[in-house]
Order: structure tokens, then sequence, then C-alpha cells
């Protein structure tokens, strides 16, 4: 976190929802309240028999070419796993890439289809080898890591969490940690659960993004969830140079001082009662946010009004007593194919005038803010974009 953004938000304790994010100045929008680098990374690509992935096995950056050249493999990994840079491999053979990690992962590949675990359970075992690493590689950031939001299940591991601790155990978690065991495992997992960030693949119009990658983000992690978020959040794996996997968090219009600062955890477009199952399932809270208390009220033909079409803005912004969260949609939401992102400002000038140009966190356009050029094509408020 640079020294600029470092002051724009600090932890504050928030009725009902734990720790959270609070403005400590009056913000502005499209200002950058937080640029957080990650403790821990792991891959979110199931293993398919000896093939790797496409992706740095460090940074997760997008590799140029499929088969990785021998300066920009792992030396030891059967399976060669590939490096964008001989500087990540050369970074990654002595922290996420150690000795352990290469065998579990090798060991991992190679009996495959004697584990049978399933996709999911597989990318818990990135996490937990990851994780068990961290212990060793970096005591500090493993004991910030235990320190995050998320309780462990009251009743008995399930069969499945079983099966990976005891997987894991048979990998011999590196000799220099002694505090291995099954309360561990399940405790890594809930924090887990509930802070992991994903590093989405490379944006298409015609095929659905998956996760390529997953990350523990220190800071980021406490930010809490608003199914109207006044933040949200970019990366820029594949076109940073350097630190490519922060992530920067700015928000959408002005905070005042005090006032708490939210992500969405996920597409603001969902509808009510996906938001709600979602939230409940995947972070163990019922959301009480004004768009949620004006939604849990309507007839269930009217949930899929959120989505981000062309009804939906006519209907929406006609209707605003039924949908007073409309604006919101019609300023925020990028009408991209296939989107579904958030939009927020590019910073403001130096003097504090705020920009005119809304960059997706998502396909990455930079389009005109419509609030600024009626109806959003940027062509009467003089601000036409490339
Ligand atoms: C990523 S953490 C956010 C920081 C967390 N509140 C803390 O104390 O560290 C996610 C967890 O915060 C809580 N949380 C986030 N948003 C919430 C909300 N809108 N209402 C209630 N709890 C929320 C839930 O316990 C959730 O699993």
């Amino acid at each position: 976190m640079s020294e600029k953004t470092a002051s724009l938000v600090k932890t504050a304790e928030i009725e009902g929802k734990g720790r959270g994010m609070v403005a400590t100045q009056q913000v502005k929008a499209g200002q950058i309240v937080l640029i957080d680098s990650p403790i821990l990374l792991y891959s979110a690509i199931p293993m398919k028999n000896g093939i790797y992935s496409n992706y740095c096995s460090n940074c997760f950056r997008k590799l140029n070419t499929p088969v990785p050249s021998p300066v920009v493999s792992c030396p030891s990994c059967s399976y060669h796993a590939p490096f964008c840079s001989p500087n990540c491999r050369s970074v990654a053979l002595s922290s996420s890439h150690s000795h352990w990690v290469c065998g579990a992962l090798n060991y991992m590949r190679q009996s495959q289809s004697q584990l049978s675990l399933d996709n999911e359970r597989q990318v818990q075992a990135y996490f937990l080898i990851a994780a068990y690493n961290l212990a060793v590689v970096s005591p500090s950031n493993f004991q910030q890591l235990l320190s995050l939001e998320g309780e462990s299940p009251s009743t008995p591991p399930d069969a499945a969490t079983l099966m990976i601790h005891s997987f894991i155990a048979f990998l011999s978690p590196p000799r220099s940690f002694a505090g291995f065991s099954l309360e561990l495992t399940t405790a890594l997992l809930a924090k887990d659960k509930v802070n992991a960030f994903g590093l989405m693949e490379p944006f298409s119009e015609s095929v659905d993004r998956t996760v390529r990658a997953y990350g523990i983000y220190p800071k980021a992690s406490f930010f809490n969830h608003d199914c109207l978020p006044n933040a949200c959040r970019f990366d820029y794996v594949d076109s940073a140079a350097e630190r490519n996997t922060d992530i920067v968090v700015k928000v959408l219009h002005d905070v005042p001082e005090g006032r708490e600062i939210c992500l969405s955890y996920f597409p603001v477009d969902e509808n009510y009662a996906d938001r709600q199952k979602r939230l409940l399932e995947d972070y163990g809270f019922t959301c009480e946010c004004d768009r949620c208390k004006v939604e849990m009220n309507w007839p269930d033909e009217d949930q899929d009004e959120n989505e981000n079409d062309e009804s939906m803005e006519e209907d929406g912004i006609e209707n605003e007593d039924d949908f007073p969260h409309a604006y919101f949609f019609f300023r925020y939401m990028c009408d991209g194919n296939n989107c579904s992102g958030t939009l927020a400002p590019l910073p403001p000038s130096e003097e504090g005038t705020p920009s005119k140009v809304m960059e997706c966190n998502v396909c990455g356009q930079l389009k005109a803010d419509k609030s600024f050029c009626g109806n959003g094509d940027g062509g009467e408020d003089g601000v036409v974009l490339d």
C-alpha cells in the first residue's frame, strides 16, 4: 500500500459485520483507497493429466507460448511448471514453488486418477499446499492468514475434508513446520472460503470467464460486502509490468469521512434470491443492505429486473419507486457484451476535478460517464473515447 492510499481507509468495528474498512477522510470519486499485494496465491485450474496450465506458476500472468522453454520452467517438476520469466522462476523456487511444493504438486499430478479428487477438492488441495508452505517460508504471513475472518464449522469435518487432510498428511508437510493438524487444516479452509479473491481469466465477449487463481490479500480482506457497493476492485494481472497480482480498490463516487467502504463480492447484477443464497452459503451471513431491504419485497417475477439489459435500463428508470437503485445500474454497470463489470471513474485530477471517464473492472474498457453525457454515447459533453 503506498503512503498516499494508506491513510484513506482504516479498519473499524462495524455493527453486525465484524471488522470493516472506513474512510479516514472525504474520498473523491475514482480515488484509489487501497493497493494490496497477496500473501498467498494458488492456481484455480484443476489439473488434467500432465498438462500444465497456460499461466505463470508464480504470478499467474498469461503465457505467450504454450510450451515453456527450459530457462523458464521448473528444473525439478516432471510436468515442467512454467514461469513467465527467469526472475519469476527464481523468486518462486525460494517461495511459492519450494522443493516441498514442487514434490507435492508432482505427486498430485501423478496420482490424480487414484486420488479421485473432484475439481473443487483439487483447488482446496492447492490452497492447503500453498498455505502449509507459507507457514515455513513466511511464518508472519501465515499468522496474518490465521488472523483473518472465518470460523471453522462447529460440526465435525465432512468426509471430503478428512480425505483432503489425509492427502496433505501423506505429502508430509515441510519438516520445519510442527503445527500440522486436522484442526489447522479445517481453520485454514474456513479462512480461504471467506477471504480468497479470484483473479479471473482474460475477458472474452464469447466465453464465460472462470477464475485462473485465488489470492489472499491481507488488507483487502477487511472490506465487507454491499449489494450496491461504493467501491470496486481492479487487477491488472496480464498488463502490469510489476506487482501484477496487486489488487487496486477505487471508490465509485464521493465517500464522506467515517463512511464504510464496501465491495460487492460478485457481479452486482445477480438477483436477490441468488445473492442471498451465495452470501449465506459462501460467506455465512444474511445481507441486510439497503438494496436487499427493497428487493426482499419484490415478487419473484420482478427479480430479473436487475439484469443489465436494455429493458432493465428503461423499466428501472421509469419505475424509480420500485427500483430506487436504478441509477446505480445506469451509471456504474458496464453494458459490454457478457461483461457485468462495474464502472469506476478514473482518478480525479491533482486539483480534485472528477474524471468523466469510467473504467470497467471486468472488460477493462474506458467509457464516458453517463451522468455527464445524457445518453452515454459520449457525444453530448465532449467526452469522446477511442
Ligand atoms: C472478507 S471478510 C470481511 C471482513 C470481516 N468482517 C472481518 O471482520 O474480518 C467476509 C466476512 O465478513 C462478514 N461480512 C461481510 N459483509 C457483511 C455484511 N454485509 N453483513 C454482515 N456480515 C458481513 C461475513 O462474516 C463474511 O464472511
